[in-house]
């Protein structure tokens, strides 16, 4: 008789726009995984200090605040949720006003201290099998910037996705076409400037975990970097 296999938890880092989400929703779903986006996460807590007058470029104030707002991730790879104090962020983390915020926010470390302990028990609770986890105990595909160097240094896997700026850039200006950001210089700016406040605050930067495996998508297709994730964690499978 055939056993399932053990649950596996999958750690997805890389700077901004690599294809961290992408990747890891089709992983997830290919695998009947739970999926956690940490990056929403940042973004709503940014959002309620926003909505809440906070003075984000404070790192006292955002202290002050961080064990406010109730966050709250649904981690269905297929309708993946973000609601903050009951109410539906999804829409409203996605705007520039947010984008241009998120950096500052997640530096402070109260803020990061509040979001890892959530993000510890989500991964948990999927490799448990535990309420919320609508990947029924098979395990988690969870993606951010600082998952394999410190919030899961145990995870089973560990990939850090690259690709160049232009590659990039070039892929969020498809994303943004006609709207607000669409430009590709100005995209490109964003995005390296987002990545140096990501690598270079104190408190756990944007980093590769020395024991995480590099892919670089500059060149592929998201179908094909899909497939090479997909390889990885089965063969982590069969090894178990
Ligand atoms: N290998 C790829 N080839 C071409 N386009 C891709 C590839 N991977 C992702 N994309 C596209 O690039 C854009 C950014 O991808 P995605 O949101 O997954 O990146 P990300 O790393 O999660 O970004 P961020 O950290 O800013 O949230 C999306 O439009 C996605 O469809
Ligand atoms: N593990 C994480 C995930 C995200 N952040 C911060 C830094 C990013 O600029 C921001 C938004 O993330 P995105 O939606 O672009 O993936 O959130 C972090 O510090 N740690």
């Amino acid at each position: 008789m055939q056993t399932a296999p053990a649950p596996v938890i999958v750690a997805i880092d890389g700077p901004s726009g690599t294809g961290k989400s992408s990747t890891s929703k089709a992983v997830a779903a290919e695998l009947g995984l739970s999926y956690l986006d940490t990056g929403a996460q940042y973004r709503a807590i940014t959002w309620w200090m926003l909505s809440n007058g906070i003075d984000v470029e404070d790192p006292a104030a955002v202290a002050a605040a961080a064990g406010k707002p109730m966050i709250v991730s649904g981690t269905d790879p297929a309708l993946p949720t973000i609601s903050v104090d009951g109410e539906d962020a999804s829409g409203p983390i996605r705007t520039q006003e947010v984008t241009a915020a998120v950096s500052a926010v997640s530096a402070v470390a109260e803020v990061r201290a509040r979001i890892t302990g959530l993000q510890r028990s989500i991964a948990a609770e999927a490799a448990e099998g535990g309420p919320s986890a609508e990947g029924k105990g098979r395990g988690i595909v969870v993606e951010g910037r600082d998952i394999g160097s410190t919030v899961l240094p145990d995870a089973d896997l560990k990939i850090f996705l690259t690709a160049s700026p232009e590659a990039r850039a070039a892929r969020r200006s498809g994303e943004l076409r006609g709207k607000e950001g669409a430009d590709l210089a100005a995209t490109q700016a964003a995005l390296l400037k987002r990545d140096t406040a990501d690598s270079s605050r104190k408190t756990s930067p944007l980093k590769k975990a020395d024991d995480a495996v590099e892919v670089d998508t500059t060149e592929l297709t998201l179908e094909q970097v899909v497939e090479c994730v997909v390889t990885l964690v089965k063969e982590k499978q069969l090894a178990e």
